[in-house]
């Protein structure tokens, strides 16, 4: 059976063999064409409120490295935004290209940046948890944030420095004391829209919310991403270049921004 990943033999050409809503009405991820986008006035600021002690451990799972964060009750939030009531913080993750000219998801006006951040919540007001949650139309919002190249980012630093900890397919450490507002970007304005996980199961239960400005990150620390493994301890060592998922057909949804 395929095991999915992101090589030519189970890469997102192959996953709909396994993963039918791959063809779905609301994939993602998307090209934002920024004309199209529909200004809204009734969209209100996001608003993050992260408590740092929820930050748990940050691990391989063989597709990204993650960071998850302890979400047994509501300690860290996102509210606001095009979003009706409390979604609760689960994890963030990243996404990079084999070289530093392509890596995000989302592309803007056909632009790609080298990296993408997603700092993924869960509707706590509506569902008990992530996994349900995870089934429903509103069940996840997704804030995604773009990786620019240019300066090494300070703060990117610290997830950086773990790389080395956590470089097989399985392997995790102890994060804590971490606020992941410290990787957003001075302006919180944005894109959103209605789509999907972009990764298998791709599951359409995403309110993406997409800021329009990037932060910066510097080719050193985009390498030490490539340097994970996607393979685990001892089996033939398979580096994982790049873990993005190309665009998807928008299917006559519409894209708003504040
Ligand atoms: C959600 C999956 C686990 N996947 C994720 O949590 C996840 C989160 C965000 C993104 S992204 N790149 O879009 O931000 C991708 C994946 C668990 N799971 C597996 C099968 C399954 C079935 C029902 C419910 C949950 C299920
Ligand atoms: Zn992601």
């Amino acid at each position: 059976t395929l095991h999915w990943g992101y090589d030519e033999h189970n890469g997102p050409s192959h996953w709909k063999e396994v993963f039918p809503v791959a063809n779905g009405d609301r994939q993602s991820p998307i090209d934002i064409k920024t004309t199209e986008a529909k200004y809204d006035p009734s969209l209100r600021p996001i608003s993050p409120n992260y408590d740092p002690t929820s930050a748990k451990v940050i691990l391989n799972n063989g597709h990204s490295t993650s960071v998850e964060f302890d979400d047994a009750e509501n300690k860290s939030v996102l509210i606001g935004g095009p979003l009706a009531g409390t979604y609760r913080l689960r994890q963030i993750h990243f996404h990079w290209g084999s070289s530093d000219d392509a890596g995000s998801e989302h592309a803007v006006d056909g632009m790609k940046y080298a990296a993408e951040l997603h700092v993924v919540h869960w509707n706590a007001d509506r569902y008990s948890s992530f996994v349900e949650a995870a089934r429903q139309p509103d069940g996840l919002a997704v804030m995604a944030v773009f990786l620019k190249i240019g300066e090494c980012n300070p703060q990117l630093k610290k997830i950086t420095d773990r790389l080395d900890a956590i470089r097989a397919k399985g392997k995790r450490a102890l994060f804590t004391n971490f606020d992941p507002s410290c990787l957003l970007p001075r302006s919180l304005d944005y894109w959103t829209y209605f789509g999907s996980l972009t990764v298998p199961p791709l599951l359409e239960s995403v309110v993406w919310i997409v800021l329009r400005e990037p932060i910066s990150v510097c080719s050193e620390q985009l390498a030490k991403f490539r340097s994970l493994l996607c393979t685990g301890e001892g089996e033939t060592a398979c580096y994982l270049l790049r873990n993005y998922r190309p665009p998807q057909p928008l299917k006559g949804r519409e894209v708003r921004r504040n």
